[in-house]
């Protein structure tokens, strides 16, 4: 096992913990035990986290409860301070940080080291917010009254994270929250958490008191039923999918816990035929093929309007077939591994059901012959609604081709799922630009964009993809309490 740590070309290894962090202490599981982490793109062990059960989870969230006091006590531009600290520190070990993230999510070296400054992000944008968490006073309604509102930390949060975006989903939660403050007990994907467990190191080199930060790993069972059990959590934050997502909502039931889900998305991206093609063809290789397809606001279902169909068919199969497929440690790799044997299997599930119904294969459409988990960029054309592709997430490097002929077309199957997380469309007209964002039931949509994260802006989902937002102003207010005072007495 030390072997396969050694062979991480890490400047500082000490970011590279096999340990758990509780409590300002890195500790092993009571019972010993502990979880294998594999490169997606090998195989190889990569290292091994203790497996957690619920007791150590609870240890965790009581040092969050004894360490929240005093961490609210403090000034915000104290908690700040640190915060830019811990942002300035994670942008200073970015290499390494990216070297993680590649080994265990699979990710080319360029994205992880994105992702490390996308993440960083979140930490400095919330430093900076922790100062504008302002109150109200509300014109009196009673002579001699006062109404006066105050915002206050929530209390302990619990952070449950995916595996697609190890390093971004953890800072995205926990920066708002240490800001407010709030202390936290963070629970990373079983593949990813070295990347948790790193912010951890690099949380306490830049003097988060012990307490405020807790990263614990180990089987989401014992772990999630004790994050959403315990009273003393009075808010989960959970990114993954919409069907444990409603599980974790159902636990949280019980102690009526404020609860932020970014759930499963379904994204259309529409290209009308007024549309800069060229344009629509970048934004379509980078919202479809960004971390191998695998976001939850990765374009789902491409819908062409027939017009221009067959030229953005040609001009997406040139640029997909310039993709390379390998390990993300090479140079010039733009799409690693998929996650796990199981998603391989969902994305082949999902092109032979498209197939059997009509669809035919524009590019790809195979598992690649590096073997392993690695699939051919995919461009499937003449999809029928019909298909799964439609209705399901794919998470995988396949975009679908379905054909529409009006506006009021594109919408209504736009519009068709029970998803809402993001939606991109292509057009130069005005008018319709309006039309169809306003059309669009969705909480991002990109407008001739296809990246549109950002730390400034808030991130989240209509309807089954989720509850409340993420970054931006929003995003703090997940963490915090609104308390209302109303003083009599006052004369005037
Ligand atoms: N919205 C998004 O960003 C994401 C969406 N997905 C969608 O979900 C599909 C399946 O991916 P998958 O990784 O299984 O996503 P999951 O929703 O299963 O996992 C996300 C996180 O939740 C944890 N978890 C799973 N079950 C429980 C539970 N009962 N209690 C507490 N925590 C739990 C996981 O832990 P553990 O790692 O131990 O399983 C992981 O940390 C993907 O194909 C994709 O469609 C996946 C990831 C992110
Ligand atoms: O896919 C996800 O899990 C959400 C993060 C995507 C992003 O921030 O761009």
């Amino acid at each position: 096992m030390l072997d396969a740590i050694a062979k991480l070309p890490l400047k500082d290894p000490d970011l590279l913990r096999q340990a758990n962090y509780i409590n300002g202490e890195w500790v092993k599981a009571d019972s010993g035990k502990t979880l294998e982490v594999r490169n997606p793109a090998t195989g190889e062990l990569v290292g091994t986290v203790p497996a957690m059960g619920q007791a150590e989870t609870r240890r965790a969230i009581e040092a969050a409860n004894a360490a929240w006091p005093a961490w609210r006590a403090m000034l915000a531009s104290e908690r700040a301070a640190i915060l830019k600290k811990l942002a300035a520190s994670m942008l200073a070990n970015a290499e390494d940080l990216a070297a993680i993230m590649t080994a265990e999510q699979g990710k080319p070296l360029a994205e992880s080291r994105g992702e490390v400054i996308y993440s960083a992000s979140f930490i400095e944008w919330f430093a900076e917010e922790a100062r504008r968490v302002d109150g109200e006073i509300i014109p009196q309604n009673a002579k001699g009254r006062r109404i006066l509102v105050t915002k206050e930390p929530v209390g302990v949060f619990a952070a449950i994270t995916p595996w697609n975006f190890p390093s971004a989903m953890i800072t995205r939660k926990a920066g708002p929250g240490w800001a407010a403050g709030c202390t936290g007990v963070i629970r990373p994907a079983s593949q990813t958490p070295f990347s948790a467990l790193a912010i951890a190191v690099l949380a306490e080199r830049a003097g988060m008191p012990k307490g405020v930060c807790n990263v614990i790993t180990g089987p989401s069972s014992a772990t999630g039923k004790e994050l959403t059990g315990n009273p003393l959590v009075r808010k989960l934050s959970f990114t993954g999918s919409t069907e444990v997502g409603r599980i974790l909502l159902e636990q949280c039931a019980a102690t009526i816990k404020k609860t932020s889900m970014e759930l499963g998305g379904n994204a259309p991206f529409i290209v009308f035929d007024d549309a800069d093609l060229d344009a629509a063809v970048q934004g379509a290789i980078a919202s479809k093929y960004r971390n191998t397809g695998q976001t939850c606001v990765c374009a789902n279902r491409i819908l062409v309007q027939e017009g221009v169909y067959d030229a953005f068919s040609q001009k997406l199969k040139a640029a997909v077939e310039k993709l390379k497929v390998g390990n993300g440690m090479e140079e010039g790799v733009t799409q690693g591994p998929l996650i796990n044997a199981d998603a391989v299997k969902k994305v082949q599930d999902h092109i032979a059901d498209a197939l059997s119904k009509g669809a035919s294969i524009v590019t790809g459409g195979k598992p690649h012959d590096k073997g392993g988990n690695f699939f051919q960029p995919t461009v499937l054309a003449n999809v029928p609604h019909d298909a799964v592709i439609f209705r399901e997430e794919t998470f995988g490097p396949v975009a679908p081709l379905f054909r529409f002929k009006t506006e009021e077309e594109a919408i209504r199957l736009a519009n068709d799922t029970e998803f809402g997380l993001a939606a991109y469309f292509y057009a130069r007209d005005v008018g319709r630009i309006f039309r169809v964002a306003e059309a669009l039931e969705y909480g991002i949509i990109g407008i001739n964009e296809g990246i549109i994260s950002t730390a400034e802006a808030p991130f989240g989902g209509f309807k089954q993809s989720g509850l409340g937002r993420e970054g931006s102003s929003h995003g703090i207010e997940e963490y915090l309490e609104t308390k209302y005072l109303a003083l009599g007495g006052i004369g005037g």
